[in-house]
């Protein structure tokens, strides 16, 4: 497990959510999608910490799983000292203040009849956050202003607006409730390139106001290089690898790191990088493979790999890998 010298704002320790797979005329539970197998990592105070891994490698529901809007199947969600998967559903509710979440697409996550002064005012009305509407009124403005909207437009629809200033609406609806730390899933994939980097640098502004910490979800390790501080690489539910940001990049160590990096375009590339073509598909996470779940694509595979799961082991400066090449 890694450890951060102070006290982490979150702490996920073995986190699990498993999906059933019901078949036959009585849907009887045949088999589970792990979706998320036993994940471990700490995210600090005011850090971005990077999800990146292929399509259905189970990032949002990482993410969702951490906020339990879906419930974990096991593991421990430790935020401030609060192991979150244990909370009623009430204390639950109430903790969510504290956590919130910004989505891919802010249009499907935007209820199209209300307006958005009222979308950013509903969760200060859910949590009873100011006494008059009146000052609610005053955030919305507030908020609107910070996140690059005028104000005058809080009577609009969503509709009425770009998928640029809606991703901006769902920031500012997320940061309504002073949330200490937001799961940002996918935030710009959705918009044009030209917008992309308008969004990510009102998100490191915001940070920076406001003191938010973030997970930032992306399978783009272009997007996830320029905005995060450490990145944690998923392939099948689990974490392969997991350093800072420079590390990952000068110095990829797990085969699957290397071969997702070889395919990024390096604009002034120092060294050569190896170009690495992974063969076969991602097995499904309903049967994954023994051992190693990455050794059917590996080109490292050795016969250790088709049998032992490997530890997720620190190799000092903050770097984790879980491989049998680096086995001590
Ligand atoms: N509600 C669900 N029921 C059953 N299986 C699910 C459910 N949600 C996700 N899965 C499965 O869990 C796995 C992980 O999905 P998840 O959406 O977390 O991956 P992802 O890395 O975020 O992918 P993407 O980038 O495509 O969103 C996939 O195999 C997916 O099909």
């Amino acid at each position: 497990m890694e450890k951060s010298e102070s006290t982490p704002l979150l702490e996920v320790r073995g986190l699990k959510k498993y999906f059933p797979i019901r078949s036959g005329f009585m849907k009887k539970v045949t088999n589970h999608v792990k979706a998320v197998d036993d994940l471990s990592f700490t995210v600090a105070t005011g850090e971005t910490l990077g999800i990146v891994g292929e399509s259905g490698c189970g990032k949002s529901t990482t993410g969702r799983a951490i906020l339990r809007l879906l419930e974990p199947t096991g593991g421990e969600v430790i935020f401030q000292g609060e192991n979150l998967a244990a909370l009623s559903p009430n204390e639950m509710r109430m903790k969510r203040k504290d956590l919130q979440i910004i989505f891919q697409d802010p249009f499907a996550s935007l209820n199209p009849r209300m307006t958005v002064g009222e979308i950013i005012e509903e969760p200060m009305i859910i949590f009873e956050l100011y006494e008059t509407s009146k000052e609610r009124k005053e955030k919305v403005a507030e908020l609107m202003q910070v996140v690059g909207l005028k104000p005058e437009n809080s009577e609009r629809f969503p509709h009425e607006f770009s998928g640029g200033q809606r991703q901006r609406i769902g920031i500012a609806r997320a940061l309504a409730l002073n949330p200490k730390l937001i799961v940002a899933d996918e935030p710009v994939s959705a918009l044009d390139v030209s917008i992309q980097s308008q969004v990510l640098n009102l998100m490191r502004d915001l940070q920076k106001q406001y003191g938010l910490t973030y997970i930032f979800i992306s399978h783009n390790l272009s997007v996830v290089k320029h905005f995060c501080d450490r990145i944690g690489v998923m392939y099948l539910g689990r974490m392969v690898e997991l350093a800072p940001k420079n590390a990952l990049y000068e110095e990829p160590l797990h085969p699957y790191t290397r071969s997702l990096l070889s395919a990024v375009p390096i604009a002034k590339p120092k060294t050569k990088r190896e170009r690495i073509i992974l063969t076969g598909d991602v097995p499904s996470p309903a049967n994954p493979p023994s051992g190693c779940t990455f050794h059917t694509r590996c080109p490292d595979c050795m016969e250790i790999c088709k049998t032992d799961k490997p530890e997720f082991q620190s190799m000092g400066d903050g770097r984790y890998v879980a491989c049998h090449l680096y086995n001590q």
